[in-house]
Parts: structure tokens; C-alpha cells; sequence
């Protein structure tokens, strides 16, 4: 390995070697030293050689390494200040290969928005072709549906899809002229609602504490969440896109406790309705920021299990390429799922 090169590590290792400077109870500035008298052909705790300590060790003393040494670094990462420091020096190279083998324990879950579109006739037309064609029983699709329409929907879509709204409040009833509540929708046969999407933060004003609080509450009534999160163009040509969906993803962990009936969206506002799909690297590599961000600041066990769905101009064309990423765990789309190209797109893992 030519000095200066990071290996690519997978959790694993990354594990093995906090291990091995813990086990020898080195600070990092002292590590450098005491590699160079290791023997390099001999792996250290955890089958680690010396080459490798030193080669990480010598980025994480360039500060190029901090986020995934957190302990070691004493971060304080339950605040969103705290880690707003960590962001810019954040690497994805430790986590490809470990999202990889997990991945194929979340089943894979598209979602269907189709916001405000649709009337009786072009809703009994797309269950149609739902319903006659051969979808992917390992893909759990969500149809999200207008409001006005849920019911009739859940009539004609096959039983075995989800429907979910495409919004609810953060109480069960009341004086609340023109909102509907989780416990409403789950009373006409809905299972699912998608909350925090860009369009009701930038359209309806929607803060993050309100979100969360709308996500608290329909999880305590027994819905299943689509929780939706992304940054606009302009935040990220400033680089804050790290920044911003770890401050949207923190507003829901302050509200929700346990995570089994969420799935996260993400979405880049910028690739919604333009066209302009983020490519497949773009998306993993916030896909495995948030993974990591979920392993640091809710569990372990959560980021291996959290689905994270891709969304924003997916289409068939695109859909596969996307479904490849080993941490992106399904789409949640928009105007293709309104055509017959929706199939394909729940089939993209086929
Ligand atoms: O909820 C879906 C997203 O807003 C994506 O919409 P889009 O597929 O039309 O870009």
C-alpha cells in the first residue's frame, strides 16, 4: 500500500483497530511511534497489521478520520452543535463494504406519492395495472394517496399494498378546520403516513419540531411512518448537506423512540419534479452518511435495520442503477408512479 493511501475498511476494521490502539491504551499522538517498532507482517488485535494502523492512524492525525472514532475523540454527538464540527471531515470509505452485508436484510420498500394528482378514473386505471401485473414479492410497496380518495383506493389497490396519506396532524381530533388525523386515516384502511415532506416544509411552512411531533404521534397511533428529509440546491452548493438532514433526522430522534415502523426518505429537494436525478453516488453517499449518523446517535442495531428510501426524479430508466447502492433500501416516487413505469421501478431489484 503506498504510504498516505487509506485502505478501504469496512466496519470491522475500523472496530479492530479502535480496538488495537485501545488494547495497547495509546492516545493517537503517541500511536505513530509505537507502530513504527511493530513488526509489520504481524497483525495486532484483530488480525490489524501495522501497515494499516499506521496508514489510518496517520489520516485520523490529519484529522481526516474523526467520525468514525467518535469515542476516541470524545464527540459530542447527541447535540446537533456537537456535530456540526464532525461533518466537513466525514469519510464513506469505512462503510461501504459493512452497509453491504446488511442490506439485504431490509426489505426493499418503494412508495408511491402521488401528491395532488389523480381523480377516479386515472386511480381505478393505475390499480389496474397493479393489479395485473407480477410484482416483486420481496419489494413492500406504499401507495400515497390523496386524502379525499384513500378509500376508494384501498377498494380497487390489491390488498397486499400499503396505502398510506400524504399527511396528518400531531393530535387525534379537535378544532383543526381542513386536517385529518392518523387515527381517521386508520379508521378508512390507511396503514401508512408520509410526513415532513419538502413540499410541506417549503409550500405550508412545516418546521422540523412540527414534523417530529406529527411523526410522535402517528407512530403512538399505530401508523407506520415515511419519514422525509433532504436539502435544497442551495444548501448543497454550500456544502451543508451533511448538516442539514443530520438537523432533520435529530428533530425526529428528539420525538421518536423506537424506529420499527419508519422508514426514512431521502430526498434532495433539488432532484424532486426537475428531472434531475441525484446519481447513484450522490445518493449512497448520504445514504451511508445517514447510516452512520444512526449508529452514532440511536444504535447500532437501528442503523443496520432502518430502511432509507431514495426519492427524487426516479424512474424506470434510472431505478436500477440506483437500487444497486448497498444503502439505499427502496424510492419513494413521484410523477412516475402516477404511470404504468411505476412496475418496473418496484421490480428494480428483480
Ligand atoms: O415524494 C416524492 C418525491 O417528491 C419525488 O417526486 P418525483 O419522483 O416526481 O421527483
Amino acid at each position: 500500500m503506498p504510504p498516505g493511501v487509506l485502505p478501504k475498511l469496512n466496519r470491522n476494521g475500523v472496530q479492530s483497530i479502535s480496538k488495537a490502539l485501545l488494547f495497547q491504551r495509546l492516545p493517537f499522538h503517541r500511536s505513530q511511534h509505537t507502530i513504527r517498532t511493530m513488526d509489520h507482517n504481524r497483525p495486532t488485535v484483530g488480525g490489524v497489521t501495522a501497515e494499516v494502523l499506521k496508514t489510518v492512524v496517520s489520516q485520523a492525525l490529519l484529522g481526516k478520520f474523526t467520525a468514525v472514532f467518535p469515542k476516541l475523540f470524545k464527540c459530542q454527538w447527541k447535540t446537533y452543535e456537537g456535530q456540526k464540527k464532525f461533518f466537513a471531515n466525514f469519510s464513506t470509505d469505512c462503510t461501504d463494504s459493512d452497509s453491504n452485508s446488511n442490506n439485504m436484510s431490509r426489505k426493499f420498500c418503494v412508495g408511491g406519492n402521488w401528491k395532488m394528482n389523480g381523480d377516479q378514473k386515472s386511480i381505478a386505471e393505475i390499480a389496474k395495472t397493479l393489479s395485473s401485473a407480477a410484482l416483486d414479492p420481496n419489494t413492500e410497496v406504499v401507495i400515497g394517496c390523496p386524502a379525499i380518495y384513500l378509500m376508494y383506493a384501498r377498494n380497487l389497490l390489491p390488498c397486499e399494498l400499503g396505502l398510506a396519506g400524504q399527511n396528518a396532524y400531531k393530535v387525534a381530533k379537535g378544532a383543526f378546520t381542513g386536517e385529518i388525523s392518523p387515527a381517521m386515516l386508520k379508521d378508512i384502511g390507511a396503514d401508512w403516513v408520509i410526513l415532513g415532506h419538502s413540499e410541506r416544509r417549503a409550500v405550508f411552512g412545516e418546521s422540523d419540531a412540527l414534523i417530529a411531533e406529527k411523526a410522535e404521534h402517528a407512530l403512538a397511533e399505530g401508523l407506520k411512518v415515511i419519514a422525509c428529509i433532504g436539502e435544497t440546491l442551495e444548501e448543497r452548493e454550500a456544502g451543508k448537506t451533511n448538516e442539514v438532514v443530520a438537523r432533520q433526522m435529530c428533530a425526529y430522534a428528539q420525538k421518536i423512540k423506537d424506529w420499527k415502523n419508519v422508514v426514512v426518505a431521502y430526498e434532495p429537494v433539488w432532484a424532486i419534479g426537475t428531472g434531475k436525478t441525484a446519481t447513484p453516488d450522490q445518493a449512497q453517499e448520504v445514504h451511508a452518511f445517514l447510516r452512520q449518523w444512526l449508529s452514532d446517535n440511536i444504535s447500532k442495531e437501528v442503523s443496520a435495520s432502518l430502511r432509507i428510501q431514495y426519492g427524487g426524479s426516479v424512474t424506470a430508466a434510472n431505478a436500477k442503477e440506483l437500487a444497486k447502492k448497498p444503502d439505499i433500501d427502496g424510492f419513494l416516487v413521484g410523477g412516475a408512479s402516477l404511470k404504468p413505469e411505476f412496475v418496473d421501478i418496484i421490480n428494480a431489484r428483480q
